[in-house]
């Protein structure tokens, strides 16, 4: 078994296979991944969309968690993380979003030069191919993943974009521009005719798979990077040591770089593990410091959510069905699903069945009592003591920085301060049912915060491998996060689901606690902002979507990557995942990742 290779690449997920696939392109480039998770190529929960949930416990997740959050009164949330090759992409909710020029604006003006919108697409271009939508074809590009929207079965995606537009929101959203106001349809990472997931793990595998310069270790976690340190100027990467198949410990070279893309708590982990971070947390762990850099871990980032369901109409009028009776697991409704997947491609289990999504500006920035609140908590985000990254100094320019972004969500029409999805079933366990009674049908509607100002962390807290971070995201922790997230929990209550069509078809929220019949929000006087912002606490989720521990920006701004994803303080290492983000995109996460890998990919190929 070979033990040197050219690239040792850290995490098979969605990055590190992305890196794999291009950077093994040259047949005289040996490259190794390797992956703590095992292959699950051929299993279905991976393979069709609609079970996308089943993987978010047991082995193929590091059913990771955070430490009880003091902002959420003292709850303590669940945190999915794919650990089986193909990382997150292998598991996670397919919906394909293409970050917003404003994002990655922000990222190139910190001091990371290409990274703007303009820079970034052609590498964002180069990581999908758009398929069919409704039965067109729309593009021979050459992309990678598989992309495209699902054809329309029910009349609920209908009733969400003429809801908006009753609203007066923009409804024919191009879901690629990058430019997103009112109802979108994002497209899913789905085969288009075989209607099974695309992902990292097939499809950018797919390329190289037969390669013999490229190598795939499954089953063999990480835990330490080994360095030469008898360069002054910086530690040079050599290689990494991990636990073999049989529990030993062993070691590879890497002749030119060692790639972290192990994901947003592994890839700082490692780091730690490995002596770079904060001096003083590893020192009193009796760990070697190889890099002093506190930034390690800090500034993690997230959109909190807070989540709605309505029961709906049952009146028998076609294209108005729910995922009810597939989340009660009833078995007709499991085989009906299971045929129309098999015989025709379609049905819950074809898709990720939450495409339908709205970027909103701050609600009622059309008004004058909406410019005047948005001010108020504008006014809050200078007040506020927050500096971040924690431990560096010259955050005031990243601080600045974040702020101005957040204060555009709030105070430009054209930028989003939320992020809508609307979801065809029940959000929590199905309500209990009476012999002889008719089943209820729910609909779900949740609300992300697009631009959030709370910052966490993700540390070590011991030398030992195996255990894992302890991660304080500090969800909603910013005066000025609660603040605007109630603000979208009111428009969901009191305008959203009270605007026909939308309207005609609810019959009560389900998640209110206050209320029987929400849908006469509008007349009640007790969706007041303090009562909203205190039910946040004990309600508020968290998404799925987490980003920046390792983020790119200059070192004495918090980064710990370069422009070109070198680790500061070192050479041939690199961090190429979710982590380097410096600012959260306000949606999804994944197509960027691809995107950042693309680019990677290129600047590792010409060194
Ligand atoms: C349940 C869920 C649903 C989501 N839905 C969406 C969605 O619909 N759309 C979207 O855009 N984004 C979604 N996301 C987010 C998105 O999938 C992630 O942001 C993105 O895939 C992260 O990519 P990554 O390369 O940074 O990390 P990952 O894809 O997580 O890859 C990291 C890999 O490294 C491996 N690893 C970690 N530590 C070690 C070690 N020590 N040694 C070896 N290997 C190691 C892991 O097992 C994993 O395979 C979702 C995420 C989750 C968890």
């Amino acid at each position: 078994m070979a033990t040197e290779f050219d690239f040792v690449i850290v995490g098979g997920g969605t990055a590190g296979l992305v890196l794999a696939a291009r950077l093994s392109e040259d047949p005289n480039t040996q490259v190794l991944v390797m992956e703590a998770g095992e292959d699950l190529a051929n299993d279905p929960r991976v393979n069709i969309p609609g079970m996308w949930t089943q993987l978010q416990s047991g082995a193929t997740d590091w059913q990771l968690k955070s430490v009880p959050q003091d902002s959420l009164n003292g709850r303590s949330v669940p945190i999915a993380q794919g650990r089986l090759l193909g990382g997150c992409s292998a598991l996670n909710a397919m919906n394909f979003v293409v970050p917003a020029k404003e994002d990655l604006d922000a990222w190139a003006e910190l001091g990371n030069p290409g990274w703007d919108w303009d820079g970034f697409s052609r590498y964002l271009n180069k990581t999908h191919k758009k398929g069919i939508t409704d039965g067109n074809k729309l593009d021979d590009d050459d992309g990678t993943i598989q992309v495209n929207i699902p054809k329309e079965e029910t009349k609920w995606p209908q009733v969400w974009r003429d809801t908006w537009a009753g609203l007066g929101y923009p409804t024919d959203n191009d879901p690629y521009s990058g430019d997103i106001h009112g109802a979108v349809t994002y497209p899913d990472a789905i085969h288009p005719e075989a209607k099974t997931r695309s992902y990292a793990g097939n499809d950018y595998l797919g390329l190289a798979r037969g390669r013999a310069n490229l190598t795939v270790w499954t089953g063999v976690p990480v835990d330490k990077i080994l360095f030469d340190n008898t360069t002054k100027d910086a530690a040079v990467a050599t290689g990494v040591r991990y636990t073999t198949k049989d529990g030993n410990t062993s070691s590879v070279r890497a002749r030119k770089e060692v790639v972290l893309s192990a994901g947003v708590f592994h890839s700082p982990k490692l780091l730690e593990l490995s002596g770079i971070g904060n001096a003083q947390l590893l020192q009193s762990l009796g760990i070697d410091v190889v890099v002093d850099n506190p930034s390690v871990g800090e500034n993690l980032q997230h959109h909190p959510l807070s989540v709605h369901s309505f029961e709906t109409v049952q009146d028998g009028q076609p294209g108005f069905e729910t995922m009810d009776a597939l989340v009660r697991q009833d078995p007709d409704a499991i085989a009906a699903a299971v045929n129309a997947y098999k015989t025709t491609q379609s049905g819950p289990l074809s898709r990720s069945n939450c495409n339908t999504m709205a970027h909103l500006p701050f609600p009622g920035l059309d008004t004058e009592a909406g410019k005047h609140d948005a001010q108020s908590i504008v006014k809050t985000l200078t007040q506020s003591e927050t500096k971040y990254p924690i431990g560096n100094s010259d955050n005031d320019t990243y601080t600045s920085a974040a702020t101005a972004l957040a204060t555009r969500s709030l105070t430009d029409p054209s930028s989003a301060s939320g992020y809508y999805v609307f979801i065809p079933c029940p959000a929590g366990p199905p309500e209990p049912t009476t012999p002889g009674s008719v089943p209820k049908t729910h609909i779900t509607i949740a609300t992300l915060l697009t631009r959030p100002l709370s910052r966490g962390s993700t540390h070590i807290t011991s030398a030992e491998k195996a255990k894992p971070p302890v991660i304080d995201p500090r969800y909603l922790s910013h005066p000025a996060d609660i603040a605007t997230l109630a603000r979208h929990v009111r428009f969901i209550r009191k305008t959203l689901t009270n605007q026909p069509p939308l309207a005609d078809r609810l019959v009560r929220n389900t998640t209110a606690d206050d209320d029987d019949t929400p849908k006469k929000d509008t007349d009640k006087d007790d969706l007041d902002l303090d009562r909203l912002t205190t039910r946040l606490r004990d309600t508020a989720a968290a998404s799925t979507l987490y980003t920046s521990t390792c983020a790119m920006m200059p070192r004495a701004m918090g980064g710990v990557v370069d422009s070109e994803l070198r680790v500061y303080g070192t050479r041939n290492l690199r961090v190429v995942d979710a982590s380097v983000m410096p600012f959260i995109t306000r949606g999804d996460t994944m197509a960027t990742v691809y995107g950042i890998a693309e680019k990677a990919a290129e600047i590792l190929g010409r060194e």
